[in-house]
Parts: structure tokens; C-alpha cells; sequence
């Protein structure tokens, strides 16, 4: 006979959710803290915006619509994974607050991270050449271009990527996770 009452409960564990522009930096730092974590022994699992939409969501476009079905899909998950004590990174524009907001408040733990560099500098470092694209009228409801983002009001971490190095939001991360 099982003996769940006596086992130990593994404890609810943090959903560390990166919204911003595309280019603002949210793989990068997601990237960058999943690989400190796992070093030091964390157990924690990346859910990134590309690999979901090559997955998870594989055939949903850019409508608000499809941003939020992506959105809930990526937060079913992570309250999946949460539950069993893993540390849940979430790199996705999620652009809609209201969305987000629900989709946090889902999740005992979380951390609502903005990754935020203006429009101008993102769209320097076109770092997949979109924003050339968009701006040239190239890519219908772009976010930042010719679709809405709605920035966090208060969000629990806020790394302006344009002032700060990569070393240092790592560093406000850890700080932020209890992990410094
Ligand atoms: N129209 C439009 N708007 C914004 N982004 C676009 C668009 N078309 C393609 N891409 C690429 O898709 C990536 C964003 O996917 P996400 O799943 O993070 O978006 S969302 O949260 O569902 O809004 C985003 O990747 P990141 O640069 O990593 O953010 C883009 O490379
Ligand atoms: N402080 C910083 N934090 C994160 N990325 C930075 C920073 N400074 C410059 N970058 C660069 O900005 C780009 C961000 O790209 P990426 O992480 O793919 O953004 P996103 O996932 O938000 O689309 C990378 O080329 C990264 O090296």
C-alpha cells in the first residue's frame, strides 16, 4: 500500500514569467539563469517562446486570439511542472496584461519579469532582421510595429536591458529567486 500522507511534499515551485518585445532580452536572460540554476542544482525548465510555438503551439498565428490560447497553453504547463517543485522560466512576449495577469494569479509562486528596452534600441538589434520586415509593412501585427504591447504596471522585476548588462540582470534575478 502507497504511503503518500508519509512521503514528503515537494514544495510548490516559482513560475519566473519574461514578457517583453521581441529582442528585449527575455531568452537571453531565461537562457542565462536556466543554466545558473541547473548548476547549481535547481531543478527548473525553460519554456520558450520559440521552441512553444515549434511544439506546444504549432500552428497558431499572431491574432490576439492565438496570443492568448499560446499564452494559457504555456501557463497550463508551467502550473503542471510548478506543482512538482520545478522552477518554471516562461520566455513569451504574452503582450495582453489582462491575460497575463490571469495567468500569474494561477500560480502559487510567481514572478512577473519585464524585460524592457525601447522600441528603438530592439529595433537596432533586429536580432531575427523582423522589425526591418515589419517596418517594411512585411509582417502583419507585429508587436511593438503594428500590434499592442501592453508593458507590466507593476511588475515584480523590471531589467531595462539598454542600461543593464547581462551579468547584472542575471544577477537581479538570483537576487529576486532568493538565489544570491
Ligand atoms: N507578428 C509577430 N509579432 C511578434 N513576434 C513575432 C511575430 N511574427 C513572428 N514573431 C516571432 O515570434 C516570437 C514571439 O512569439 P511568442 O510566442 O513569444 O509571442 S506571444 O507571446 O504569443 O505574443 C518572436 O520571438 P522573440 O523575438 O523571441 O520574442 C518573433 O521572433
Ligand atoms: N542586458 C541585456 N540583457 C539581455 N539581452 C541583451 C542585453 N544587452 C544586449 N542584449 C542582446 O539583445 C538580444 C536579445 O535577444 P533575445 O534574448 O533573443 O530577445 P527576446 O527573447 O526578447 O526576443 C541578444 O542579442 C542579447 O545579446
Amino acid at each position: 500500500m502507497t504511503q503518500t500522507a508519509e512521503r514528503p511534499q515537494v514544495g510548490t515551485g516559482q513560475v519566473v514569467w519574461f514578457t517583453g518585445l521581441s529582442g528585449a532580452g527575455k531568452s537571453t536572460l531565461a537562457g542565462a539563469l536556466h543554466a545558473e540554476l541547473q548548476a547549481r542544482g535547481v531543478a527548473a525548465e525553460l519554456l520558450d517562446g520559440d521552441a512553444v510555438r515549434e511544439n506546444l503551439s504549432r500552428g497558431l498565428g499572431f491574432s490576439r486570439e492565438d496570443r492568448d490560447t499560446n499564452v494559457r497553453r504555456i501557463g497550463f504547463v508551467a502550473g503542471l511542472l510548478a506543482k512538482h517543485g520545478v522552477t518554471v522560466l516562461v520566455s513569451a512576449i504574452s503582450p495582453y496584461a489582462d491575460t497575463r495577469r490571469e495567468v500569474l494569479a494561477s500560480f502559487p509562486r510567481a514572478l512577473e519579469v519585464f524585460v524592457d528596452a525601447p522600441l528603438d534600441v530592439v529595433t537596432q538589434r533586429d536580432v531575427k532582421g523582423l522589425y526591418l520586415k515589419a517596418i517594411a509593412g512585411e509582417i502583419a501585427h507585429f508587436t511593438g510595429v503594428s500590434d499592442p504591447y501592453e508593458a507590466p504596471e507593476n511588475p515584480d522585476l523590471h531589467l531595462r536591458t539598454d542600461r543593464i548588462s547581462v551579468r547584472q540582470g542575471l544577477d537581479e534575478l538570483l537576487r529576486a529567486l532568493g538565489e544570491a
